[in-house]
């Protein structure tokens, strides 16, 4: 078989990780051929692919980023499915590995309904994706999230302030979670859970009682309670959605007036998308790749490879793409006996 592979949506750290563990399953077990399409569905409908052969995946498992380019720009603004059959005929393409998060396995979806041969992997440093336990790039941002709080913290001590730390996670809390509580913050703000600036000054203050300097981590998405909107200071991109960050910024200034502490922000932005992914993601990548050349293989078309438990298997794409995996109320509150 000839196998198309795109990457789309944000980067994210493995994504080269499932692309090494398709071509080396691909080509030594099953004599496939691989092709790169360049930055995600762009590249399919603008027809930018390249042949992808075994030395090119060398060495990938830890290298950060996309070697194949991604983008926000999905095959419906470019012709669409006809456009997407064409070019995989010029090219005798069998079929599409699509490697993204929740809109790009949405339009994996939509071609399939549409006739296209195609399997997804799911990524996402959010791991706000139903369907599988979790997903490549989540413990390198959690890694690195907690990293930096580590490190805000001994600054903080010296200084004796409070350090807003604001992490991604656009509709879900998870990064903010693990990350607030691997490394002891005193506060965790979270989508899922709004809670009030009173609340969360009692929380600083409490802490400065203890003789600590508190950590305050917030993730992009969270808003005030009573508040209706996410913080966005960047425009909005190419699908009219909000360029999340700045909530941190907000809060900021808040906490200072409530509590008398100096308080400083430090917003990680996509430093958590960066670099090199952890041993754990480039094992969970490094499987996923393998599985979706297996489900390849077998035809399993609109599938896509997911954890569960410990195993790797195939759900339908629509249980993926159908609602966001939120943080459990259960989860906060658990985190929670921890603040202050
Ligand atoms: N419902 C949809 N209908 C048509 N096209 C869509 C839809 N959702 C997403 N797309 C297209 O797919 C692209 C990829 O989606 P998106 O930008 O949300 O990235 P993603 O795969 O969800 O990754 P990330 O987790 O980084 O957001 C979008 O920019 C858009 O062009
Ligand atoms: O890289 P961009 O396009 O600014 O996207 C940022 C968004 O992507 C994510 O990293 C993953 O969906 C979000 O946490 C964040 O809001
Ligand atoms: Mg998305």
């Amino acid at each position: 078989m000839k196998i198309g592979i795109l990457t789309s949506g944000g980067d994210c750290p493995g994504l080269n990780a499932v692309i090494r563990g398709a071509v080396i399953k691909g080509d030594s077990i099953y004599g496939h051929e691989f092709l790169g399409i360049k930055d995600g569905f762009k590249g399919l409908v603008l027809d930018k692919i390249s042949k992808l052969p075994r030395k090119q995946v060398r060495g990938l498992a830890k290298q950060g980023g996309t070697i194949l380019g991604t983008s926000r720009i999905g095959p419906f603004e470019h012709g669409g499915s006809e456009r997407v059959k064409e070019v995989m005929a010029k090219h005798g393409m069998d079929a599409v590995i699509a490697i993204g998060g929740e809109g790009t396995l949405t339009v994996a979806r939509m071609l399939h309904e549409d006739g296209i041969p195609i399997v997804g992997v799911p990524k996402t440093i959010d791991n706000d994706l139903s369907a599988t336990d979790y997903t490549f790039g989540f413990d390198t941002a959690v890694s690195i999230a907690t990293e930096s709080i580590d490190r805000l913290r001994t600054t903080a001590e010296s200084h004796h302030r409070c350090m807003v730390v604001e992490v991604m996670g656009r509709h879900v809390g998870w990064i903010a979670l693990h990350a607030g509580l691997a490394s002891g913050a005193h506060a965790v703000l979270i989508p899922e859970v709004p809670v009030t600036i009173e609340q969360i000054a009692g929380w600083v203050k409490a802490t400065v009682t203890r003789g600590r300097a508190p950590v305050v981590c917030v993730a992009e998405g969270f808003t005030l309670k009573g508040d209706q909107d996410v913080v966005a200071k960047g425009g909005v991109d190419g699908m009219g959605r909000p360029r999340l960050g700045g909530i941190g910024e907000q809060l900021t200034p808040l906490i200072e007036e409530l509590t008398g502490i100096e308080t400083r922000c430090t917003t990680l932005g996509h430093l958590q998308r960066g670099g090199v992914p952890t041993a754990y993601d480039r094992v969970l990548a490094t499987r996923f790749g393998i599985a979706a050349v297996d489900a390849v293989t077998k035809k399993k078309w609109g599938t896509m490879v997911a954890l569960r438990g410990t195993d790797i298997q195939s759900v339908h794409l629509s249980d993926a793409t159908h609602e966001v995996k939120s943080v459990p109320y259960a989860r906060w509150e658990e985190a929670a006996i921890l603040f202050g």
